[in-house]
């Protein structure tokens, strides 16, 4: 199967590009700015994730023939000067970014790209198709992690995924926010991620007894085995058979790892094999449980004393089940116009005051408090005002509400924004997912943690510039005449 993404875009893309060419205004700058409006899930945060993917992208742009010619004959108007013309395309425009892993909230840009226009209507789709995907993933991850605290966290999800690339960067997303492992051997192969995984009741029942089953699967891995105890009947025969299992290794000065627990009531299952693992001097050997788990269920198991050690977690997470999309969407903020100097700002007002943009090329500041460490809100203003860089006095707002204000001086201001490529060149250095990883975990801790419970978290302040507002304030009149 190709895996050129090239045309991994919407037809109405290529057809604005072909008017733009028409038109001549294909060189025409502009600037566009992916942010999402509302978080998912009724998250206090989102986990930003999807840049790598975005920037192998935007490097491996590239129209062969094979795609030129399927253009050729899917639309006949486009004119043969325009396929030539797409021939040459490379991506040369300016990426700025959020770091992947970052926590980021609604309204402020977590991508902004300064490109032509050619350019920047070819790669909409599909930079919203990474982000919106892989930061919802990463997104549900966090709230299982927070409901699981510091137990094992294992991805299980491939088998219900919507197909192969959300199987596999749906675990690349859900290991950023802190799983311990994936059950996807590819993942692993190709993103490095510990892979874990146990067995199937077919094995159980591709033997003639429970027991046999057990004692086949510990004599290969003797070192290493986890028991599926569920398949007849979990306390009656399942956990049983497994101590015995655990008690013969043992006598051989080894030691089982772990059973698991796929049905039923797993608070009461696990007390009770707890109990009985225990009593049998295998206190050690761990609980994983699994059966459409997700953050509520394993909030609620713990609450009921659950006594499980490991959490695997598939299709709820995988396939974000309450909330299968995440909204974000790739705006024009700014564009070259002939005559004028610089990007002159542009707005989009909508019947729903829902979907007013904010115009301007953009920088999104967070404000860290000085005293606590701790993060105060983020700050979108213009790319050139320096008052929040040197740190003066701001002035923070609820853009919906203005009337509700404070002030804030003591503060770091930490652009968000990065360049990532420029002039079409990686101008940083990707880091690895593991860096990601422990980044995620190191941002998590500047935040109280009232924005980071799952259920009801308080509203963390994203505000506008005054210069900012007075801009938006000033197009919507014009805008409205
Ligand atoms: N003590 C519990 N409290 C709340 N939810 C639980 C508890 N134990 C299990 N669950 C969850 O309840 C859901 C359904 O469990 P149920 O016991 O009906 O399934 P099951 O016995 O495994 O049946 P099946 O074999 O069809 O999967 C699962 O999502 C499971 O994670
Ligand atoms: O429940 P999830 O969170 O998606 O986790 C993955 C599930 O996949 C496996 O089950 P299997 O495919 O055998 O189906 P099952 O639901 O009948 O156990 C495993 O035993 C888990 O139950
Ligand atoms: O290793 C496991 O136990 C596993 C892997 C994928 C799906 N369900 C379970």
């Amino acid at each position: 199967m190709d895996t050129n993404l090239t045309l991994h875009t919407d037809k109405y893309q290529m057809n604005m590009m072909y008017a733009h060419w028409k038109q001549g205004t294909l060189y025409h700058k502009a600037v566009f700015e992916i942010f999402f409006r509302k978080l998912p899930f009724g998250n206090g945060f989102a986990v930003f994730a999807g840049l790598e993917r975005a920037v192998h992208y935007l490097q491996n742009l590239q129209f062969t023939q094979v795609e030129l010619n399927y253009l050729r004959q899917q639309e006949e108007q486009y004119d043969e000067a325009f396929l030539q013309l797409l021939e040459q395309f490379r991506f040369t425009g300016n990426v700025h970014a959020v770091a992947e892993g970052s926590l980021v909230f609604a309204g402020a840009p977590l991508l902004r790209v300064e490109a032509t226009m050619f350019e920047a209507h070819l790669i909409e789709t599909a930079l919203l198709n990474f982000i919106n995907f892989q930061t919802l993933i990463a997104t549900k991850a966090a709230r299982v992690k927070q409901a699981a605290g510091e137990d094992q966290l294992l991805e299980f999800g491939t088998r219900r995924a919507q197909e192969t690339d959300a199987a596999l960067w749906g675990a690349r997303a859900a290991y950023i926010s802190g799983f311990h492992a994936t059950s996807n051997m590819r993942a692993g192969m190709l993103f490095g991620i510990p892979v874990q995984g146990t067995h199937a009741h077919a094995w159980v029942q591709a033997h003639d007894s429970e027991a046999e089953a057990f004692a086949r699967y510990a004599e290969t891995f003797p070192n290493y085995v986890t028991l599926l105890v569920d398949t007849y009947d979990t306390l009656q025969s399942g956990v049983p058979e497994a101590i015995k299992v655990g008690q013969a290794l043992a006598a051989q000065g080894k030691r089982m790892r772990a059973i698991r627990l796929d049905s039923g009531d797993l608070a009461y299952l696990s007390k009770r094999a707890r109990q009985m693992l225990d009593e049998a001097g295998l206190d050690y050997v761990k609980i994983v449980a699994s059966n459409d788990l997700d953050e509520h269920i394993i909030t609620e198991l713990k609450s009921q004393g659950a006594q499980i050690d490991s959490w695997g977690v598939g299709t709820q997470l995988i396939t974000a089940a309450d909330q299968p999309s995440l909204g974000g969407v790739y705006k024009l903020a700014a564009r070259e116009v002939p005559g004028r100097e610089g990007y002159v700002p542009v707005i989009k007002i909508s019947g729903n005051p829902e979907k007013l943009t904010t115009p301007g090329v953009k920088q999104v500041y967070r404000l860290i408090n000085k005293t606590t460490g701790k993060a105060e809100a983020d700050y979108i203003a213009l790319d050139d005002e320096s008052d929040v860089q040197q740190g003066s006095k701001v002035k923070l707002f609820d853009p919906i509400h203005p009337y509700i204000y404070k002030y804030l001086d003591n503060y770091e201001a930490s652009p968000l924004l990065q360049p990532v490529i420029v002039a079409g060149e990686l101008v940083m250095e990707l880091p690895t997912l593991q860096q990601i990883r422990a980044f995620h975990e190191e941002q998590k801790a500047m935040f109280w943690p009232e924005y980071l419970r799952k259920l009801n978290p308080e509203k963390y302040r994203v505000s506008l510039s005054v210069k900012l507002w007075e801009l938006r304030q000033r197009l919507i009149t014009e805008n409205s005449k």
